[in-house]
């Protein structure tokens, strides 16, 4: 029932407007629509999934209209042979532009946005090559199969194709290892990097196809208009694209089909009407626009499209179970006894000093546990170990090589997973989708494959490989349940299953029987002695004495960031200094 019908919807949209039944200035409007919801899928990526706020894409659709006016009315191209001309010089602006606005964060993001966007502007309006604030005129139609798509009913079928595509592209990436790298990064960097990604790279990536995006729509939006004014690409349009994405939801792909629809249809009735109301008073429908935002955010934070959706059932795709096993990572081998040693770590915070002249070691198949009352320094050290936070002093050895100075990412690289004290999934991502960002670095589709869909071989791994970890922590009945809806015991499970999808050598655990229930700590106590019986470094921080006492090798503890003692289960719990630091405490 389904398909006829979204065939047959399809159909009409598509022959409609071409067969001349619809009027001209209805198939102007669809145009307007189709080219601003290519831009709006941008940011839909840009904005929605990698949480960068752009006031400035109309710049990049300037560039790339400007870019087609020149080259066909001045350089003798024809719109086709300037189309790949204009998406790399658009890309390589949004390359240059990115590298700076990408490593801006909180408002300063946006307030970038704004003022290059303003910059953009005003240099289309200021250069004599471009018309000044004329702009340029007379560019030629483009054609199909040797006929000028002259009107606006006969171009919709080619702004219906780039639509189509560019849904296609933007659906492909958002559904594979990198689009799940980029959705990461909107819960902060922190679990990401853990996990191997590199926020800047794909950050930049992201900026660099929003752009791409936008020189497509400003390809087309040149060779309908057939002249191009700065005005078009002013600060306001680029207002009206980022509320485009917001209104129709701000993650969903078809949110901006809905925006571009809803923005572009209330623009030219407001346009109409108000001054029929208020006189001839200009751009009140920008209030109008004001309003509309703030009933959305206030009513419908995730915008309109979420709303809808509710009531179309979501196919999802069945995970491969027999997609063929990832190979193990190859990592450089160990040299000595240890997988983990710290070596008198220092870290000091201005005058605090967190963690003091601290040293331990972590062998194979060994359980250690760091313990300490609330502030001795065990998250610290946690952080010290995995690169989150610089040594002050001392130095961290991975299977007896020197991390001095790694990332977060390159430490993860050598075999080193983590889960955290306050739990970082992404609570928009199912679990399985959770987990799959601990496979990150076992697998090795780019960005372009991704697009093109040449990933999905590897993706079937990857899914499977997180299904497995999911099935062996005991959650295969939440695999697709998204992670805002899981209990907190829940979440720090899921943390687990994303740390061994890593194939980790030594996992760091900071506090994972929290908020466990008794049975729930069982099961986990059995699964940490069994990775312990296959040859994995633990690192344990647990407040909860009976899980530790049941379970860990030796005992670390620190008080004021300090070790205080150092041994067995039995020996800790009758040296007289722990009491009275720690154990006296709970007791
Ligand atoms: N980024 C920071 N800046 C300044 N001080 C910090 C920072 N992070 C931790 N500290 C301080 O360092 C000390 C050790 O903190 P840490 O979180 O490592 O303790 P902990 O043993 O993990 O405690 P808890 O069990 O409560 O988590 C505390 O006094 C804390 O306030």
């Amino acid at each position: 029932m389904r398909t006829p019908l979204l065939t047959f919807l399809a159909a009409v949209v598509l022959v409609l407007p071409a067969s001349g039944v619809l009027p001209a200035f209805w198939a102007t409007l669809l145009n307007m629509i189709g080219i601003s919801a290519i831009v709006a899928l941008g940011l839909v990526v840009l904005t929605g999934v990698g949480g960068m706020t752009s006031f400035g894409q109309a710049a990049f659709v300037g560039v790339a209209a400007y870019c087609s006016a020149l080259l066909t009315t001045r350089y003798g191209f024809s719109p086709w042979l300037a189309l790949p001309v204009v998406l790399v010089v658009t890309s390589i602006a949004a390359t240059l532009i990115g590298l700076v606005t990408v490593r801006l964060s909180g408002h300063y993001l946006p307030l970038g946005t704004i003022c290059w966007g303003m910059a953009v502007y005003y240099l289309f309006g200021n250069l004599d090559l471009l018309g000044g604030f004329n702009g340029i005129s007379g560019i030629p139609p483009v054609s199909l199969f040797g006929h000028p798509l002259l009107d606006s009913r006969q171009f919709w079928p080619l702004v219906l194709v780039m639509l189509g595509v560019s849904l296609y592209l933007t659906r492909n990436l958002l559904d594979s290892r990198a689009g799940r790298a980029i959705r990461a990064l909107r819960s902060g960097t922190t679990a990401a990097e853990a996990f191997g990604i590199a926020p800047a790279r794909a950050k930049l990536a992201v900026f660099i196809y929003a752009g791409f995006l936008a020189g497509l729509a400003g390809w087309l939006f040149a060779h309908l208009q057939r002249s191009v004014t700065p005005t078009a690409f002013s600060l306001n349009a680029g207002i009206e694209f980022l509320l485009m994405a917001v209104i129709g939801g701000s993650g969903r792909l078809w949110g901006a089909v809905l925006g571009a629809a809803i923005v572009v249809l209330l623009k030219n009735a407001l346009q109409d009407y108000l001054p029929l109301l208020f006189g001839s008073i200009g751009s009140l429908e920008v209030i109008f626009f004001g309003v509309v935002l703030v009933l959305t955010l206030q009513k419908a934070r995730e915008g309109l499209w979420p709303v809808l959706a509710e009531h179309i059932p979501q196919r999802r795709s069945p995970v491969d179970e027999i997609a063929t096993a990832l190979a193990m990572p190859v990592r450089p081998k160990g040299e000595g006894p240890f997988l983990l040693e710290a070596i008198g770590i220092n870290k000091r915070f201005g005058g605090l000093v967190a963690v003091n002249d601290v040293s331990f070691s972590l062998a194979k198949g060994e359980i250690l546990t760091l313990l300490g009352p609330n502030g001795a320094g065990k998250s610290t050290t946690f952080n010290l170990l995995t690169g989150v936070l610089s040594l002050s002093s001392g130095e961290v050895r991975i299977a007896g090589h020197s991390v001095a100075g790694a990332s977060p990412s390159q430490i993860a690289g050598l075999g080193v997973a983590r889960t955290f004290q306050h739990v970082k999934l992404v609570p928009e991502m199912s679990v399985l989708e959770n987990v799959a960002l601990g496979t990150h670095l076992r697998g090795d589709s780019g960005f372009l494959r991704c697009l093109l869909r040449l990933d999905r071989p590897q993706e079937a791994q990857l899914l499977a490989e997180a299904a497995r970890a999911i099935r062996r922590v005991g959650l295969a009945d939440r695999i697709h349940s998204p992670a805002d809806s899981l209990s907190l015991g829940e979440t720090r499970i899921v943390e687990i299953a994303r740390a061994i999808c890593l194939a980790p050598r030594v996992l760091l655990l900071d506090e994972p029987a929290a908020g466990l229930r008794k049975a729930e700590k069982n099961r986990l106590a059995e699964l940490l002695r069994e990775l312990r019986a296959e040859g994995l470094g633990i690192l344990l921080v647990e407040h909860d004495m009976d899980f530790v006492m049941s379970l860990t090798d030796r005992i670390v503890v620190l008080d004021f960031g300090t070790r205080i003692a150092a041994g067995l289960p039995d020996e800790i719990r009758k040296n007289p200094r722990v009491q009275e630091a720690y154990l006296g405490s709970v007791a």
